[in-house]
């Protein structure tokens, strides 16, 4: 498919058609991830940790937000202890709740400091949170390093993750520069990813092939 949206400033958010296409190509990415076996999985995240853990922007991170990996999402909890290891402040994040003035519902990402496996614990949809303390929505501003969850990026770095918004919710109140990567498949980066007016671009992907930067 040819990139038709790439770029193309949007009147608003929440442009229809660049959110169905945005659906469209989420079921295509859930659907090509649910073929993955077991044992793929567990290399493409030994692989995929090995690259992120060999970035210079993480090598010389003092702190680090990452997130806990589930289902098909590429590995994160090898790439997590590994970071701790090396003496790192890793954060993650608590998905909260909240309503707009007008009442509407929308998920955001609170986040929590990382101390290991068991400090981890069953949360809603499905996700493994951190039980430490909540640091505070605008905790995501400071670490040095933001490894992201997604579904795809573009050629030019923009990323789909599961639709809620959450991360880009988060990246709106990251310092410009902040060097953030988004940990994928190979097949997932340069897919033509609609671009809405809110979406903030990352600088590189991490698969299990290597980097890309953007
Ligand atoms: N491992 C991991 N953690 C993560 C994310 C992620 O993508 N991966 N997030 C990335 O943003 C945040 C959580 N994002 C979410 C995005 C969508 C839905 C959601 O819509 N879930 C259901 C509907 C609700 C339900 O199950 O009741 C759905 O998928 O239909 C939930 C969480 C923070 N933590
Ligand atoms: N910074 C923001 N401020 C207000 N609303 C936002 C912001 N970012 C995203 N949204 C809302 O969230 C909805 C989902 O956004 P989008 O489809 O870009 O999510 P995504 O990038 O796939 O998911 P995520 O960011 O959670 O990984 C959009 O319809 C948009 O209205």
């Amino acid at each position: 498919m040819p990139t038709q949206h790439e770029g193309r400033p949007g009147p608003s958010p929440d442009v229809p058609d660049l959110a169905a296409a945005k659906t469209a190509l989420r079921d295509q990415l859930v659907t090509a991830r649910n073929r993955l076996s077991v044992a793929e999985i567990a290399e493409a995240a030994e692989r995929l940790a090995a690259h992120v853990l060999d970035l210079p922007e993480v090598r010389r991170a003092a702190s680090v937000s990452a997130y806990v990996s589930v289902g098909e999402e590429p590995g994160t909890s090898r790439l997590l202890d590994a970071l701790l290891a090396a003496g790192k402040r890793v954060v993650l994040p608590l998905t909260i709740s909240d309503r707009t003035e007008e009442g509407r519902f929308f998920l955001d990402l609170d986040w929590a400091v990382y101390t290991g496996p068991a400090s981890l614990a069953p949360a809603r949809y499905g996700l493994l949170e951190p039980t430490s303390p909540p640091l505070g929505r605008d905790a995501i501003a400071t670490p040095d390093a933001l490894l992201l969850p997604g579904m795809a990026v573009s050629a030019h770095g923009y990323r789909i993750g599961k639709g809620a918004g959450c991360y880009d919710r988060a990246l709106s109140r990251v310092p410009v520069g902040t060097f953030t990567c988004v940990l994928l498949y190979d097949d997932e980066v340069g897919r033509d990813v609609p671009v809405e007016p809110h979406d903030r671009s990352v600088l590189a992907a991490a698969t299990p092939s290597g980097i890309t930067r953007f």
